[in-house]
């Protein structure tokens, strides 16, 4: 009987007698629940929560982290010989005509810090912080192409052969473009080598060009060079593509490391003053530049074609 009094309480107390029931329910669930938050179980189970969140928090950050293998470190010194890894050709080469001692039939990448003195890389890096200083991007990254003329200013770009006119005589001099044309003919020849090329059947192609990239924000899609391409899909002509670098990661700029993204992870190539980094320009190679986090980082982009058509000559003074 008490039972169905408790379970179905009749009459005018009914109503009341509930209320005071759910009452009591709620008081009970509340004193539990601050018993709960002052309990070790609470400190157990947000410990759990902390480290689990951390953990994916981990995980998440070293998915999206820049690297998995440094090919070559800045401290590195990779002399005399260039330090080659192969990797399968693309299919892309199948899309073009092909030109037999030129079109790669082995594919890859390579660096070798003994071709360039760190004393060229200097006297090219002040070529390139002369021509930049003309003008230069608002964002973070400025190029300055010899060849085409081309240099960045504010949110576009300028000839400066046109642009400055006969003042260009006053920032290059016959002997920097005379050590352009000397550095471009060793990376050809370390490049005919390591891919069993005839020299002789690759040529220069454009853009070529001097690159200086700083942490200032983007101002323009040309300030976002970290964007992963491809540079025979990016550039159309390429067929080898090399980066002669002009200042030091770790010490001239931190971020800013090359890097390989290969189907089973990244592959980076720290930046170092007179090191060349080349590789064939497909699939096989698609990569992208870290973002800078700080200090300047200054490169030159050569690339060469199999394709006589797309051949242009040394940069010269106009
Ligand atoms: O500066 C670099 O390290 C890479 C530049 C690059 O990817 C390019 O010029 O296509
Ligand atoms: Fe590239």
């Amino acid at each position: 009987m008490a039972l169905l009094r408790m379970r179905a309480p009749q009459g005018a107390n009914a109503t009341e007698i509930e209320k005071k029931i759910k009452r009591g329910n709620a008081l009970r669930q509340g004193s539990a629940w601050r018993g709960f938050l002052g309990s070790r179980w609470f400190l157990v189970l947000l410990l759990v929560v902390v480290l689990m969140s951390g953990g994916a928090m981990w995980i998440y950050l070293s998915l999206d982290s820049e690297v998995t293998e440094t090919l070559v470190s800045r401290g590195e010194l990779v002399s005399p010989h260039p330090r080659i890894y192969s990797v399968p050709c693309s299919e892309d080469y199948n899309n073009h005509k092909r030109y037999p001692g030129c079109t790669p039939q082995k594919c890859g990448r390579a660096v070798t810090d003994s071709i360039v003195t760190r004393e060229e890389a200097e006297t090219l890096k002040r070529l390139a912080e002369r021509g930049l200083a003309l003008a230069g991007s608002e964002g973070g990254a400025s190029i300055l192409d010899l060849h085409s003329g081309a240099l960045s200013m504010g949110k576009q770009f300028v000839n400066i052969y046109r642009y400055f006119g006969e003042q260009i005589g006053e920032v290059f001099t016959e002997e920097d473009f005379q050590l352009y044309k000397d550095v471009r003919v060793r990376i050809q020849a370390v490049i005919a080598e390591t891919f069993g090329l005839d020299p002789a059947l690759m040529y220069l192609t454009k853009p070529t060009f001097f690159s200086r990239i700083n942490s200032t924000i983007a101002q323009t899609q040309h300030d976002e060079y970290w964007h992963p391409h491809i540079d025979k899909v990016t550039y159309g002509s390429f067929d080898y593509t090399s980066l002669l670098y002009l200042s030091d990661y770790g010490s001239d700029f931190s971020g800013g490391r090359f890097i390989f993204m290969d189907p089973n992870g990244n592959r980076t190539v720290e930046p170092r003053a007179g090191r060349v980094s080349f590789f064939s320009s497909g699939t096989e190679n698609l990569h992208r530049v870290e973002k800078v986090s700080w200090g300047t980082r200054f490169a030159i982009t050569v690339s060469f074609t199999c394709d006589p058509a797309h051949a242009i000559a040394d940069p010269a003074m106009p």
